[in-house]
């Protein structure tokens, strides 16, 4: 489970996100839907334990991120791309990771697997596409058998059937017991795949709950996410 409790951050005047409480549960999918610079990226550096709060809390199974002695075996996180070196291969990149936290050598084969990147072999990771990297960032994350899954954006750059086979994993993961936690801006993604929503607008949370409630009284998720952010759209 993730706990947000009261999270807070300013910058320099600039309050980024004001009193922001939720959770995301074990067995469901939670969305964190908002527009551009609504402050989904600062709350999920703040629970990685990348930046610190103003004020409040950020934990995972009652713990802060930072507490863990091998976190990638508790939370598996993409954020931003896949971080690897461009002269690595997938296989390179993901031996190393799994090396620095205690993870088995053979969960590299099955990983690179199961994101569909096995035959990449000696392809350098400064080659691959966008597509390419977002699944080598999600091997990553999956590395240690995490029951915690926190993806920004994890659609970014992926085609059709990309976005349907991300979809499908993310959905097993909760199935299979875990916690996922994803950000997006794309309202038809969050539409597809997410039991839970939290809807943030300027740094504060304006709605919570299932999405079905939570889209209750509207025609679409769309019309809601407009009406709770007050934006006049997404881009
Ligand atoms: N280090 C920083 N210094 C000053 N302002 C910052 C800093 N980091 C983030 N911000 C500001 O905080 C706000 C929230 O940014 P954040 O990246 O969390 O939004 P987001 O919801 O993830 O949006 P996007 O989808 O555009 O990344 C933005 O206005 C951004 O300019």
């Amino acid at each position: 489970m993730i706990s947000i409790d009261g999270l807070t951050k300013r910058h320099g005047g600039r309050t980024v996100l004001s009193n922001v409480t939720f959770r995301a549960e074990p067995g469901r999918v939670t969305a964190f839907l908002g527009p551009n610079a609504a402050g989904k990226s600062s709350t999920l550096r703040i629970l990685l334990g990348l930046d610190r709060p103003t004020a409040g809390t950020a934990l995972v199974g009652g713990r802060p991120y930072r507490s863990f002695r091998e976190p990638l075996r508790t939370v598996g996180s993409m954020l931003g791309g896949s971080g690897a070196h461009r002269s690595h291969t997938a296989r390179g990149h993901l031996r190393w990771v799994a090396r620095s936290n205690g993870i088995p050598d053979r969960r590299v084969s099955e990983v690179l697997e199961r994101v569909g990147l096995a035959d990449t072999g000696r392809t350098r990771i400064g080659r691959f596409s966008l597509g390419m990297q977002q699944r080598l960032g999600l091997a990553t994350a999956l590395l240690g058998e995490p029951a915690v899954l926190v993806l920004d954006e994890p659609a970014n750059g992926l085609d059709p059937e990309g976005v349907r086979w991300m979809r499908g994993l993310v959905r097993d993961h909760a199935a299979a017991g875990g916690t996922v936690l994803l950000s997006s801006h794309l309202m038809s993604e969050v539409a597809e795949v997410a039991d839970d929503l939290v809807v943030i607008a300027a740094g504060r949370v304006v709605a919570g709950g299932p999405l079905t409630r939570i889209t209750a009284g509207y025609a679409t998720l769309e019309d809601a996410f407009f009406a709770l952010t007050g934006t006049g759209g997404v881009r």
